[in-house]
C-alpha cells in the first residue's frame, strides 16, 4: 500500500509558495547572466542522453525545495514498493512491474510471494523464437508462402506503443533485399474505414493478424478482428488457416480461446502490466517481429539501465525526479496547463500521442489517494507534434499566446538519414527556438531591427509591440547521440518514471483509469438502441436529439 499525504500541506508546498512570489517576475536572460555556469549546474547526462533544464524558471533553490517536496511525500519509499511488487495499484488490487519486464539482470521480482522472472523470461523466449521463425520464413501462411505483412490489431496501451516504436526505430527493421522485411500495419479505430483501407493493402496468403488486447474484450478490437477474420475466410475458406494467421496477445486465455485462436498461438502477460505500459510485454510482439529480437532486447536494456537510474541515483542526479518536479512546479505554481513534447525526428513522430495516453490516463485525476477530492491541478495536457512541423503551425502560440507551455524538444545528434545539410538546418531550428523562447526579443532590439531596415518612424511605433517576445518560456532540451533501440528504451522509462514521480508527488494513483469506463458503459447502452429507426425518447433532449437525427440520416 502507499502512504498518502496532503499535497497543499507539504511543508516544502508552503516554502515553494514564497519562494515562487520572488521568483515569478525573473526573467530567464537575467538569471543566466547572475550564474555563468547554468548550463553545468543544471543539466544531466545518461549514457547517450543529455538532459538540459537549465533553460528553466529556476534556480538552486528552487529546486532544492522541488526535492525536499518529493522527499516529504515518501517518493523514495513509493520507488522501492514499486520495484518490490507491492500493490501500489490500490483501486484494482495490482502490482505494477512494467519494470519487470525489462529486469535484464534478472533479480528476482515477487509478487504475492512468488517470482515473475521465470514466466516474464518464458514469453519472451517464446517472443523470440517466434519473430525468428517469422524472418526465416519457416512460418508459413495457409499457402505455403512466409509471411511479408503483419497487422496489430488493438488500442490504446495494445496499439500506441508498438505504432510509436515501429515507427521510431524503422531503420532498425529487419531488412531483405535492402528493405524491410515485413509491412507492419496497426488498426486501432472502430471506424470501419480502419480496417478497411487496411486490408485493401494486403494479402491473405502472407498477412499475420497479432490481436493485441490485454482483456481480450475491448469492443473497438473485437470488432475489428472479427472483420479481419472474416475477410481472411471470404480468402482462405477453411477454418483451419486461421491458426496460421491469427495469434492473440492477451492476459485473457478463456476469450482468446472463444474467438477460436490457438492457445498455443497465444503470447500471455499478466494483470501488473498496465496497458500503457505494456510494449514491453508480448504486446511488444510487432515490434520484435519488425526490429528482430535483438534489437527488441536492446530496447529492453536501455528501459532497465534508465530504472536502474531512477532507483539508484540520488535526487539531486535523478533525471526522471528532475523532470517531474520542473513539471510540478510549472503545473501547482506558475499554473500551466499542458506540456509540450516536441521531437526534431521525423521518426518519433508519434512519440507526443504515446505520451498523451502514457502521461494523461495515468495523472489525469482528481480524487487523491484518500479519495477525497484534490484541492490542486494534477496531470497536464501532453501534447506536440515534430519539429520543424510544429514551427509552422503552433509554435506562434507558445513564442507569444497568453499561455505558459513548458516545452520538451528532443532531438539526436546523428541522424539516421544523413542527407547534405538537413540535419544541420533541422538542429539550429532546435537550437534557435529554446532559445528564442528563453531570451525573447525586446522592445528596444525590435525598434533598433526596424530602423536597420529603413522603416519610417510611424511604421517603427506601429509595428514594434506586435514583434515583441517575452521570452522567460521554460523548455527542456533532450539531446541524444542517437536514436537507437536503447536510447529510445532509456527515453520512454524516463517519462514513465517522470510521472509514477508526479503521481506519487500529487498524491494520486497512477495505474488506474476509471474515467475510461462511462462513456464505454453509455456506448454499449445506446448499441441496441440504434437496431432500428423507432425514435428514443430514454435520454436528454440533446441525446435524443441526436440520435433521432442519426436514424433519420443513415440508410438502414
Ligand atoms: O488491451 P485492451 O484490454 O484491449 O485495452 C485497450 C485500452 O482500453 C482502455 O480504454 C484502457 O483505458 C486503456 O488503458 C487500454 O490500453
Amino acid at each position: 500500500m502507499l502512504p498518502t499525504h496532503s499535497f497543499l500541506q507539504l511543508p516544502a508546498y508552503q516554502e515553494l509558495q514564497n519562494h515562487f512570489e520572488q521568483l515569478k517576475e525573473q526573467h530567464l536572460r537575467d538569471l543566466f547572466a547572475q550564474n555563468p555556469h547554468r548550463f553545468t549546474d543544471f543539466s544531466l547526462r545518461f549514457e547517450d542522453i543529455l538532459v538540459d533544464f537549465s533553460k528553466n524558471r529556476i534556480t538552486a533553490e528552487t529546486l532544492q525545495l522541488l526535492r525536499q517536496l518529493a522527499g516529504q511525500a515518501g517518493l523514495y519509499e513509493a520507488i522501492e514498493k514499486m520495484f518490490s511488487g507491492d500493490p501500489i495499484n490500490v483501486t484494482e488490487n495490482r502490482s505494477v512491474l512494467h519494470v519487470a519486464l525489462r529486469n535484464r539482470s534478472n533479480t528476482p521480482v515477487l509478487v504475492d510471494g512468488n517470482d515473475v522472472m521465470p514466466d516474464v523470461n518464458a514469453v519472451l523466449d517464446k517472443m523470440e523464437a517466434f519473430s525468428h521463425r517469422i524472418s526465416s520464413g519457416d512460418w508459413k501462411g495457409y499457402t505455403g508462402k512466409p509471411i511479408t505483412q503483419l497487422v496489430n490489431i488493438g488500442i490504446g496501451g495494445s496499439d500506441l506503443g508498438p505504432v510509436m516504436v515501429t515507427e521510431a526505430l524503422k531503420p532498425y527493421a529487419v531488412q531483405k533485399n535492402g528493405k524491410p522485411q515485413l509491412q507492419v500495419y496497426f488498426v486501432s479505430n472502430v471506424d470501419g474505414v480502419h480496417i478497411y483501407e487496411t486490408l485493401q493493402k494486403l494479402d491473405p496468403e502472407t498477412t499475420l493478424f497479432m490481436i493485441a488486447s490485454k482483456t481480450f474484450t475491448t469492443q473497438e478490437t473485437m470488432a475489428n478482428a472479427h472483420s479481419a477474420r472474416d475477410w481472411f475466410l471470404s480468402h482462405a475458406s477453411d477454418e483451419s488457416a486461421v491458426a496460421k494467421h491469427f495469434v492473440a496477445i492477451s492476459t485473457n486465455k478463456t476469450e482468446v480461446e472463444k474467438f477460436g485462436i490457438d492457445p498455443q498461438n497465444m503470447f500471455g502477460f499478466w494483470d501488473w502490466v498496465g496497458g500503457r505500459y505494456s510494449l514491453w510485454s508480448a504486446i511488444g510482439l510487432s515490434i520484435a517481429c519488425y526490429i528482430g529480437f535483438d534489437h527488441f532486447a536492446e530496447l529492453l536494456e536501455g528501459g532497465h539501465a534508465m530504472d536502474l537510474h531512477f532507483k539508484n541515483t540520488p535526487i539531486e542526479e535523478n533525471i526522471p525526479v528532475t523532470l517531474a518536479l520542473l513539471g510540478i512546479w510549472y503545473n501547482n505554481f506558475f499554473g500551466a496547463e499542458s506540456h509540450a513534447i516536441l521531437p526534431y525526428d521525423q521518426y518519433m513522430h508519434r512519440f507526443a500521442a504515446y505520451f498523451q495516453q502514457g502521461d494523461m490516463e495515468s495523472n489525469g485525476k482528481s480524487v487523491d489517494r484518500n479519495g477525497e477530492p484534490t484541492a490542486y491541478q494534477t496531470g497536464p495536457v501532453i501534447w506536440g507534434e515534430p519539429g520543424t512541423n510544429g514551427q509552422h503551425a503552433f509554435y506562434q502560440l507558445i513564442h507569444q499566446g497568453t499561455k505558459l507551455i513548458p516545452c520538451d524538444f528532443i532531438a539526436p545528434a546523428i541522424s539516421q538519414r544523413p542527407l547534405g545539410e538537413h540535419h544541420n538546418m533541422l538542429l539550429s531550428n532546435f537550437f534557435a527556438q529554446t532559445e528564442a523562447l528563453m531570451n525573447g526579443k525586446s522592445g528596444e532590439e525590435v525598434v533598433g531591427e526596424l530602423v536597420k531596415a529603413g522603416k519610417k518612424e510611424e511604421e517603427v511605433a506601429l509595428l514594434m509591440p506586435f514583434k515583441v517576445f517575452s521570452g522567460n518560456r521554460p523548455t527542456n532540451s533532450i539531446l541524444v547521440k542517437k536514436i537507437t533501440p536503447r536510447t529510445l528504451g532509456s527515453l520512454i522509462a524516463m517519462y514513465e518514471h517522470k510521472i509514477f514521480t508526479q503521481g506519487i508527488i500529487w498524491n494520486i494513483f497512477s495505474f488506474d483509469q476509471w474515467g475510461v469506463e462511462l462513456g464505454k458503459q453509455l456506448a454499449n447502452r445506446i448499441l441496441p438502441e440504434l437496431a432500428d429507426n423507432r425514435p428514443v425518447s430514454s435520454h436528454d433532449s440533446s441525446t435524443n436529439g441526436l440520435i433521432n437525427s442519426y436514424k433519420e440520416w443513415r440508410q438502414l
